[in-house]
């Protein structure tokens, strides 16, 4: 029996699972967390690895691993090999004005064209054209820039040279400066935005070897949407995960290009494309709901079960990180509708879960607007282990909605790649899945319109 390993480097944890290649199974899994904060030191993703990595009882006898991660992260390496800053995240804002300035000088059409997606602070090119305009120095020193999940390959091969560094397309497409279309890096808009050249890592084939160590084989890895696609095994299914992002994507032969910048035209882990739309706020939102309430997780799931359908006219705009689909930076959060009868900690927790999942149901519309067809929802991440988010879900997407068994579907994506490059066939290897739960109910009349309303009433305080 050879075994792989998968990686999920996600913005508030890393995880690791190890399977048997040919059938599937989990034999053992790890985890460990990340520090909080939108900037991060790529050392803290490395010592959670081998936190996670221990925990999982190692890798001496895994012969293929592959590592998944949180997209878009701005990693700049000098030329030793060594982290020129922090590394600005994902759900770091500060670039908004870099993506707006972007945006005007090409125009939105332009940049849909070129790379798939209008580019919003979320993505790599936003983050280095705010380091040129800021930190100069920084831009001196940075002889290469990769993101999360390039980085802790290149650290899993040992090597310290620049030239071993490799990505591959998923992630490629979420820097802003890749052409999915033709595979290759679009140069002169990297230079566009950080005012000089510098080393890209090569970009491999879906189940190409990146590298070896000792024995160990080193996938090409994965963005964490597209290992969880293929962990999840998709298929044509639209995917909604709700972690730290909510996201809602689906496998395509087509790359995206929606001028609107909503629908962003990723590709996936396959050869093919994931239209993707993410918000920058979903699993914490009943986080801080919870914390608001004084509750925990559980128990807020019961409390918004226990309201009725709607949460008796209050509606919870979300946008407590700013938001990115809707592009809102600088957008803040709100309670819309209180009256003295309604203000019920039940209605709280059940605007919580309906105005969240509100943020989804208008990325699935954004996704349907791009000629995606949405008739089912496959729902994974952090805050699907919600029984209320589970039950509530179709209520707001107006779909049916299926639960996989609960698991870490971006680590068994990434691992399902490794056994794919282990065993050198012209598709991944199919595993079963476990037993998934189903969830249906009708829509809530009104709901949508009401929260559409709320959320276009928030307000902006720059940060
Ligand atoms: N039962 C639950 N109900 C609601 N939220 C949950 C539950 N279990 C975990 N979460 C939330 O899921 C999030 C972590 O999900 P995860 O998908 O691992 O995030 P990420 O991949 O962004 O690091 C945390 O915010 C955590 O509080
Ligand atoms: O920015 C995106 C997708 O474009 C996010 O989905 C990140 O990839 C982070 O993912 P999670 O840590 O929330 O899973």
């Amino acid at each position: 029996m050879a075994l792989v390993a998968g990686v999920d480097s996600s913005t508030q944890s890393c995880k690791v699972v190890l399977r048997d290649a040919g059938t599937g199974r989990l034999v053992r899994s790890g985890r460990a967390s990340h520090p909080d904060g939108t900037e991060v030191h790529p050392s803290a993703w490395w010592d959670a690895l081998q936190v996670a990595l221990e925990d999982a009882g190692g890798l001496a006898d895994v012969s293929a691993i592959s590592v998944g991660g949180q997209q878009h992260g701005m990693v700049c390496l000098d030329e030793s090999g060594e982290v020129v800053r922090p590394a600005l995240l994902w759900n770091d804002t500060r670039s908004a004005k870099a993506a707006a300035d972007l945006v005007l000088e090409l125009g939105a059409q332009a940049w849909a064209d070129a790379v798939g997606s209008v580019p919003v602070a979320s993505f790599t090119i936003t983050k280095l054209r705010w380091l040129a305009e800021h930190e100069p120095d920084s831009v001196a020193r940075t002889a290469a820039v990769c993101l999360p999940h390039d980085w802790l390959s290149w650290k899993l091969s040992g090597s310290t040279d620049l030239a071993d560094l490799a990505t591959d397309r998923s992630d490629a497409s979420g820097t802003g400066y890749f052409d999915g279309h033709t595979n290759t890096y679009r140069t002169d808009l990297l230079v566009r935005a950080l005012g000089k050249e510098v080393r890209l890592p090569r970009v491999a084939g879906p189940a190409e070897r990146i590298g070896q160590h000792g024995s160990l084989l080193l996938g090409p890895g994965a963005g964490d949407n597209a290992a969880g696609a293929l962990g999840v095994q998709t298929g044509d299914d639209v995917l909604v995960s709700l972690g730290t992002s909510g996201v809602a994507c689906a496998r395509s032969s087509v790359q995206a290009a929606d001028p609107s910048g909503l629908v962003a035209g990723f590709s996936d882990a396959t050869g093919a494309f994931l239209p993707l739309v993410c918000t920058l706020n979903a699993a914490r939102v009943l986080d801080a709901t919870a914390r608001l309430l004084g509750v925990s997780l559980a128990d807020l799931s019961a409390l918004a079960l226990s309201a009725e359908a709607g949460a008796a006219g209050l509606s919870l705009v979300p946008y407590l990180e700013g938001e990115r689909t809707p592009n809102l930076p600088d957008a803040t959060g709100a309670l819309h509708g209180l009256t003295l009868s309604n203000a019920t900690q039940a209605n709280v927790a059940r605007a919580a879960v309906e105005g969240m999942l509100c943020g989804l149901a208008a990325g699935l519309d954004a996704l349907v607007a791009q000629g995606v067809s949405v008739s089912a929802v496959r729902l994974i991440g952090g805050a699907a282990q919600s029984e209320a988010v589970r039950r509530i879900a179709p209520t707001v997407f107006g779909v049916p909605v299926t639960v996989p068994e609960p698991g870490e579907y971006v680590a068994d994506g990434a691992a399902r790649q490794a056994a794919w490059v282990l065993a050198g066939s012209d598709e991944a290897p199919a595993w079963e899945l476990g037993e998934a739960a189903h969830f249906e109910g009708a829509a809530t009349p009104g709901l949508r319109a009401r929260y559409a309303v709320a959320a276009g009433k928030h307000l902006s305080v720059p940060r």
